[in-house]
């Protein structure tokens, strides 16, 4: 992987919180997924690396550009689409509108071109036909999209969605993760979302935080892989098991350390995750 953008020791504190522990990660074209329980500092990483917040310590670059100077903080800026965990729209304001008003904030001086932008964008999205009407009267996956309109203009080359598809409908998640594959065709795109399901579908690579932390940082197949041995059936609930659920089945499926001859099962991404945030060693996988 060629790295397009690289963190390294980044570190950030609220008070005594440690948002960001020593965080390095790298990233290349394509989408990547960053996922974490509540409080990991999935949002402050984002945050940091879209320079709306500035880390304690550490340095990065995106796409060649340091932050570290004001013309290079520039640079990024102009580089960057990002999607707030809370856009915060006009309601008022029409589709077209709202993400005129953002080309304008990216320095989109030129009325014409700046227009004939906008609609690239709204169609980019399949919004086109909605793009008259007033936020406030569209749906919550029509509004999610408006923000990724928003986020795509100028063509960045490095894309920051944090938890676009919360909200959404299964069928309003599964369109919004081919607008997001589509972007990630050409670009680098970080993806934080809390539902595995997006990373094992949509993302070449993956980041577990926890506590401001990196725990992996991988492809999906490697992380599903560290549950290998990991993962079995019963008929009954295991005690032993770090977690264990009834499947629709009616048998359990068990996460952790099996006992000798468990009928052992096929481990997901999702179980990955479930040891990783358990306790399994730190670990970066190569590559
Ligand atoms: N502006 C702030 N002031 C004080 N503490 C903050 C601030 N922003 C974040 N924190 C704290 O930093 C830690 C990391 O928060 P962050 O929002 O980055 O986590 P997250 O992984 O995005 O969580 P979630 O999945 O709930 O959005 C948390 O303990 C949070 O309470």
């Amino acid at each position: 992987m060629t790295p397009t953008v690289s963190a390294s020791g980044l570190s950030l504190r609220y008070g005594r919180t440690p948002a960001l522990d020593d965080v390095s990660v790298r990233l290349g074209e394509g989408v990547t997924g960053l996922i974490g329980p509540n409080g990991a500092g999935k949002t402050t990483l984002l945050r940091v690396l879209a320079t709306a917040v500035r880390a304690d310590r550490g340095a990065f670059t995106v796409l060649g550009h340091d932050p570290a100077t004001t013309a290079g903080r520039q640079n990024v800026r102009r580089t960057l689409g990002y999607l707030p965990q809370a856009p915060g729209f006009h309601p008022d304001f029409t589709a077209f509108e709202f993400v005129d008003y953002v080309a304008i904030l990216k320095e989109q001086t030129d009325r014409t071109a700046r227009h004939r932008e906008v609609r690239r964008v709204l169609e980019a999205v399949d919004l086109t036909g909605v793009r008259g009407k007033r936020i406030k009267k569209l749906s919550g996956g029509m509004r999610q999209r408006v923000a990724l309109a928003a986020a795509l203009v100028g063509d960045p080359g490095f894309l920051v969605l944090d938890e676009p598809t919360v909200g959404l409908d299964p069928e309003q998640r599964m369109r919004f993760r081919e607008l997001i594959a589509r972007a990630g065709e050409e670009r680098t795109v970080l993806l934080s979302t809390h539902q595995t399901e997006d990373v094992a579908m949509l993302c070449h690579r993956v980041i577990v935080m926890a506590h401001g932390r990196v725990l992996f940082e991988g492809t999906p197949a490697d992380l599903a892989a560290r549950a290998a041995g990991h993962v079995w059936s019963s008929a009954e609930r295991d005690p032993a098991a770090h977690a264990g659920w009834r499947t629709g089945t009616g048998s359990f499926r068990n996460v952790g350390d099996p006992p000798p001859g468990a009928a052992l099962l096929e481990p997901t991404l999702e179980d990955g995750y479930l040891l990783t945030l358990d306790g399994t060693p730190a670990e970066v996988a190569a590559g």
